[in-house]
């Protein structure tokens, strides 16, 4: 991470942090895996960890809760080292594990009684199944849930001890829609009543709608932290256009075709980059309405004839192509 990123990645602007990594490191032989992450995240907010798969997001939140061991660094969770006092690093966090394997044949409100056991004090059970949606269920056993309700289950075990910090790694991976969208109003909840969120995702619609920050992630490196709209206006681009040259797509690679067009695309009016991934050609864009035209009259003149076009708003993904060359996805 350059020191720039890195300073302001550290730095937080108002608002008490909460929780501080500070120079995070993890390697696995000569892999690293964590390379000095640094970021505060602040009282009550939903602070989230985007990135794609093996971006390192498990293994910054599992230091975080004093579960791994950091190569170097450290991290700080309301005020208690994670490494020197984990015994009081665990009475304030609540952690609902990516896997966690609940036991299949208990019933719902047997394991959150057991879970709840394991604390000196806890929540009532009764609102927290209400919350969590899951009150009709509660005599159900664990394997007879929904993916969905097994993850709001997850989610009340981490909550039984009344954490300040709720740590989520990727909650709502493999959920259909309707499951994603009810974790992410119980998310919002959680948030109203003041608790502070820590949650990994890979899905930055997901992140966009949850988050107050993020911290793009990418290889073990901290790329980027900011509020989803300050990421996404640090393109200087909101709108995208996007289309199909089929022509090209037959032309051969080494025919010099693609990056005579590459050039002409560079010069339409208002574009400020140009990206061609998988034969869709993406120009990145102020001035929508001046590029289209421009674009248009451009494809007119030079016998190009496109296809599929459609225009869209810049997103989160666009960030992580403009800062990495790759899509979340494609990692
Ligand atoms: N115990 C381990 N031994 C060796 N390598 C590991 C170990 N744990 C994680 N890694 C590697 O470290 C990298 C970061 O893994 P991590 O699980 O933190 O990523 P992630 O961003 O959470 O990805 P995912 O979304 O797939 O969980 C990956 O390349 C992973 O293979």
């Amino acid at each position: 991470m350059s020191e720039s990123v890195n300073a302001a990645a550290a730095r937080h602007e108002g608002g008490e942090p909460v929780i501080r990594a500070v120079g995070l490191e993890k390697r696995y032989g000569s892999f690293t895996a964590v390379d000095r992450v640094t970021f505060d995240v602040r009282k009550g907010e939903v602070f989230g960890l985007l990135g794609p798969n093996g971006a390192g997001k498990t293994t910054t939140m599992e230091m975080m809760e004093g579960l791994r061991r950091p190569d170097g660094g450290s991290a700080f969770v309301a005020g208690y080292d994670t490494q020197k006092e984990l015994k009081k690093v665990k009475q304030v966090i609540g952690v609902q594990l990516q896997s966690t394997s609940l036991f299949d044949l208990l019933k719902v409100k047997e394991i959150v009684r057991m879970y709840a056991s394991f604390y000196p004090s806890s929540v009532p059970i009764q609102p927290l199944l209400q919350d969590m949606i899951l009150e009709e269920k509660k005599n159900d056993r664990v394997k007879h849930l929904s993916g969905g309700q097994k993850q709001r289950l997850a989610i009340a075990l981490a909550l039984v001890n009344d954490p300040q910090v709720i740590f989520l790694d990727e909650p709502t991976t493999g959920l259909d829609p309707q499951a994603r969208r009810t974790l992410w109003d119980i998310i919002l909840k959680l948030k109203a009543r003041g608790k502070t969120i820590v949650l990994s995702t890979h899905y930055m619609d997901e992140a966009h709608v949850l988050c107050d920050r993020i911290c793009l992630m990418d290889r073990g490196k901290v790329i980027a932290l900011d509020t989803p709209e300050r990421l996404v206006r640090s393109l200087h681009s909101d709108s995208a256009v996007e289309f199909r040259l089929p022509q090209l797509e037959a032309a051969p690679p080494e025919g010099g075709e693609r990056d005579r067009v590459l050039g002409l695309l560079r010069g339409v009016c208002g574009v400020k980059r140009v990206e061609a991934r998988e034969e869709v050609y993406v120009l990145y864009t102020d001035q929508l309405q001046s590029t289209l035209t421009d674009w248009i009259a451009l494809a007119e003149k030079n016998g190009l004839r496109f296809a599929d076009l459609r225009t869209r708003s810049a997103t989160l993904e666009d960030v992580f192509i403009h800062m990495t060359g790759r899509s979340l996805r494609e990692s």
